[in-house]
Protein backbone atom coordinates (compact mmCIF):
# COMPACT_ATOMS: atom_id res chain seq x y z
CA UNK A 1 0.00 0.00 0.00
CA UNK A 2 0.46 3.95 -0.62
CA UNK A 3 2.24 5.57 2.36
CA UNK A 4 -0.24 8.11 4.56
CA UNK A 5 -1.35 11.30 2.78
CA UNK A 6 -0.88 10.01 -0.82
CA UNK A 7 -2.69 8.99 -3.79
CA UNK A 8 -2.18 6.75 -7.09
CA UNK A 9 -2.83 9.26 -10.12
CA UNK A 10 -2.53 8.12 -14.10
CA UNK A 11 -2.42 11.17 -16.53
CA UNK A 12 -4.59 11.88 -18.78
CA UNK A 13 -2.23 12.94 -21.22
CA UNK A 14 0.51 10.43 -21.02
CA UNK A 15 -1.57 7.18 -19.29
CA UNK A 16 1.63 7.31 -16.79
CA UNK A 17 1.07 6.57 -13.46
CA UNK A 18 1.46 9.66 -11.06
CA UNK A 19 1.13 10.30 -6.94
CA UNK A 20 -0.22 13.11 -5.32
CA UNK A 21 0.29 14.48 -1.96
CA UNK A 22 -3.63 15.08 -1.07
CA UNK A 23 -2.51 17.43 2.01
CA UNK A 24 -0.18 19.98 -0.35
CA UNK A 25 -1.80 18.71 -3.70
CA UNK A 26 1.68 18.29 -4.94
CA UNK A 27 2.13 15.54 -7.73
CA UNK A 28 5.81 13.27 -8.52
CA UNK A 29 6.60 10.27 -10.69
CA UNK A 30 8.69 8.35 -8.08
CA UNK A 31 6.33 5.94 -6.05
CA UNK A 32 6.57 7.78 -2.10
CA UNK A 33 8.73 5.75 0.06
CA UNK A 34 7.45 7.98 3.42
CA UNK A 35 3.97 9.58 4.35
CA UNK A 36 3.17 12.81 2.58
CA UNK A 37 4.55 15.87 4.15
CA UNK A 38 1.47 18.06 5.12
CA UNK A 39 3.11 21.09 5.13
CA UNK A 40 0.70 23.00 7.76
CA UNK A 41 -0.85 21.53 10.56
CA UNK A 42 -2.62 22.31 13.58
CA UNK A 43 -2.50 21.83 17.21
CA UNK A 44 -3.45 23.41 20.45
CA UNK A 45 -1.08 23.17 23.29
CA UNK A 46 -0.88 23.37 27.17
CA UNK A 47 2.31 25.52 28.37
CA UNK A 48 3.16 24.98 31.75
CA UNK A 49 6.38 27.75 32.65
CA UNK A 50 8.61 27.68 35.33
CA UNK A 51 11.09 29.90 36.90
CA UNK A 52 13.69 29.09 34.09
CA UNK A 53 11.59 29.59 31.06
CA UNK A 54 13.06 32.21 28.75
CA UNK A 55 9.91 34.75 30.04
CA UNK A 56 8.94 33.46 33.04
CA UNK A 57 5.89 35.73 33.14
CA UNK A 58 1.63 35.04 31.55
CA UNK A 59 -1.76 36.57 31.43
CA UNK A 60 -2.10 34.07 34.53
CA UNK A 61 0.65 34.81 36.73
CA UNK A 62 3.40 38.07 36.65
CA UNK A 63 6.51 36.37 37.75
CA UNK A 64 6.16 32.38 37.47
CA UNK A 65 8.05 31.36 40.22
CA UNK A 66 7.45 27.46 40.43
CA UNK A 67 10.58 25.26 39.61
CA UNK A 68 11.24 23.00 36.54
CA UNK A 69 10.72 19.88 38.51
CA UNK A 70 7.35 21.03 39.71
CA UNK A 71 6.18 22.24 35.90
CA UNK A 72 6.91 19.01 34.76
CA UNK A 73 5.05 17.29 37.57
CA UNK A 74 2.24 19.72 36.81
CA UNK A 75 2.20 18.98 33.23
CA UNK A 76 2.35 14.86 33.79
CA UNK A 77 -0.51 15.61 36.14
CA UNK A 78 -2.84 17.49 33.26
CA UNK A 79 -1.50 14.81 30.90
CA UNK A 80 -2.95 11.81 33.24
CA UNK A 81 -6.12 13.92 33.58
CA UNK A 82 -6.75 13.85 29.66
CA UNK A 83 -6.12 10.76 29.25
CA UNK A 84 -8.19 9.39 32.38
CA UNK A 85 -10.93 11.49 31.24
CA UNK A 86 -11.50 13.25 34.39
CA UNK A 87 -11.05 16.62 32.50
CA UNK A 88 -11.18 17.81 28.99
CA UNK A 89 -7.91 19.31 27.22
CA UNK A 90 -9.75 22.64 26.34
CA UNK A 91 -10.51 23.08 29.70
CA UNK A 92 -7.23 22.43 31.53
CA UNK A 93 -5.83 24.85 28.72
CA UNK A 94 -8.26 27.77 29.22
CA UNK A 95 -7.92 27.59 33.05
CA UNK A 96 -4.01 27.14 33.01
CA UNK A 97 -2.18 27.08 29.91
CA UNK A 98 0.89 29.91 30.66
CA UNK A 99 0.35 31.30 26.57
CA UNK A 100 -2.01 33.44 25.49
CA UNK A 101 -3.58 30.98 23.41
CA UNK A 102 -5.44 29.83 26.49
CA UNK A 103 -8.01 32.34 25.16
CA UNK A 104 -8.35 30.02 22.79
CA UNK A 105 -8.20 26.66 24.21
CA UNK A 106 -4.62 26.32 23.06
CA UNK A 107 -5.49 26.37 19.75
CA UNK A 108 -2.04 27.79 18.05
CA UNK A 109 -4.18 27.98 14.51
CA UNK A 110 -2.24 26.50 11.19
CA UNK A 111 1.56 26.57 11.23
CA UNK A 112 4.33 24.66 9.04
CA UNK A 113 7.78 23.92 9.87
CA UNK A 114 10.32 26.45 10.62
CA UNK A 115 7.60 28.97 13.04
CA UNK A 116 8.21 27.24 16.20
CA UNK A 117 10.86 26.37 18.72
CA UNK A 118 12.58 22.70 16.68
CA UNK A 119 11.57 20.40 19.87
CA UNK A 120 7.62 21.91 19.56
CA UNK A 121 7.93 21.18 15.64
CA UNK A 122 9.54 17.50 15.49
CA UNK A 123 6.96 16.35 18.24
CA UNK A 124 4.03 18.41 16.99
CA UNK A 125 4.67 16.60 12.81
CA UNK A 126 5.09 13.34 14.50
CA UNK A 127 1.79 13.21 15.98
CA UNK A 128 -1.52 11.90 13.85
CA UNK A 129 -4.84 13.97 13.75
CA UNK A 130 -6.11 13.38 17.38
CA UNK A 131 -3.21 12.82 19.02
CA UNK A 132 -1.59 14.07 22.49
CA UNK A 133 1.64 14.08 22.91
CA UNK A 134 3.92 13.47 25.74
CA UNK A 135 5.43 15.97 27.42
CA UNK A 136 8.06 18.12 25.68
CA UNK A 137 10.40 20.75 26.90
CA UNK A 138 11.01 24.35 24.81
CA UNK A 139 12.52 27.02 26.18
CA UNK A 140 9.19 28.58 27.34
CA UNK A 141 8.52 25.18 29.29
CA UNK A 142 6.77 22.43 29.16
CA UNK A 143 4.06 21.92 26.76
CA UNK A 144 1.28 18.99 25.83
CA UNK A 145 0.55 19.31 22.33
CA UNK A 146 -2.52 18.17 20.35
CA UNK A 147 -2.78 17.35 16.76
CA UNK A 148 -6.21 18.86 15.16
CA UNK A 149 -5.62 19.08 11.82
N1 LIG B 1 1.56 30.75 15.40
C1 LIG B 1 2.80 31.27 15.44
N2 LIG B 1 3.65 31.04 14.48
N3 LIG B 1 3.12 32.04 16.51
C2 LIG B 1 4.50 32.37 16.79
C3 LIG B 1 5.08 31.22 17.60
C4 LIG B 1 6.51 31.55 18.00
C5 LIG B 1 7.18 30.27 18.48
N4 LIG B 1 6.57 29.83 19.73
C6 LIG B 1 6.85 28.57 20.15
O1 LIG B 1 7.62 27.83 19.59
C7 LIG B 1 6.12 28.07 21.39
C8 LIG B 1 5.32 26.82 21.02
C9 LIG B 1 3.93 27.32 20.71
C10 LIG B 1 3.74 28.63 21.49
C11 LIG B 1 5.12 29.03 21.92
C12 LIG B 1 5.52 30.04 22.75
C13 LIG B 1 4.76 31.21 23.24
C14 LIG B 1 4.61 31.23 24.77
O2 LIG B 1 5.90 31.15 25.31
P1 LIG B 1 6.89 32.43 25.38
O3 LIG B 1 7.03 32.96 23.99
O4 LIG B 1 6.29 33.43 26.36
O5 LIG B 1 8.17 31.81 25.89
N5 LIG B 1 3.48 31.46 22.66
C15 LIG B 1 3.46 32.04 21.44
O6 LIG B 1 4.42 32.15 20.72
C16 LIG B 1 2.10 32.55 21.03
N6 LIG B 1 2.26 33.68 20.12
C17 LIG B 1 1.40 31.40 20.33
C18 LIG B 1 0.04 31.79 19.84
C19 LIG B 1 -0.88 32.37 20.75
C20 LIG B 1 -2.15 32.69 20.29
C21 LIG B 1 -2.51 32.44 18.97
C22 LIG B 1 -1.60 31.85 18.10
C23 LIG B 1 -0.31 31.53 18.54
C24 LIG B 1 8.64 30.49 18.67
N7 LIG B 1 9.41 30.20 17.61
O7 LIG B 1 9.07 30.86 19.73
Amino acid sequence: PLPEGWEMRTSRSTGMTYFLNTYTKKSQWERPEAPADPGEIRCSHILVKHSESRRPSSWREETITRTKEEALDTIKSYRKQIVGNDTTFVDLATKYSDCSSAKRGGDLGLFGRGQMQPAFEEEAFKLKVGQLSKPVETDSGYHLIFRTV
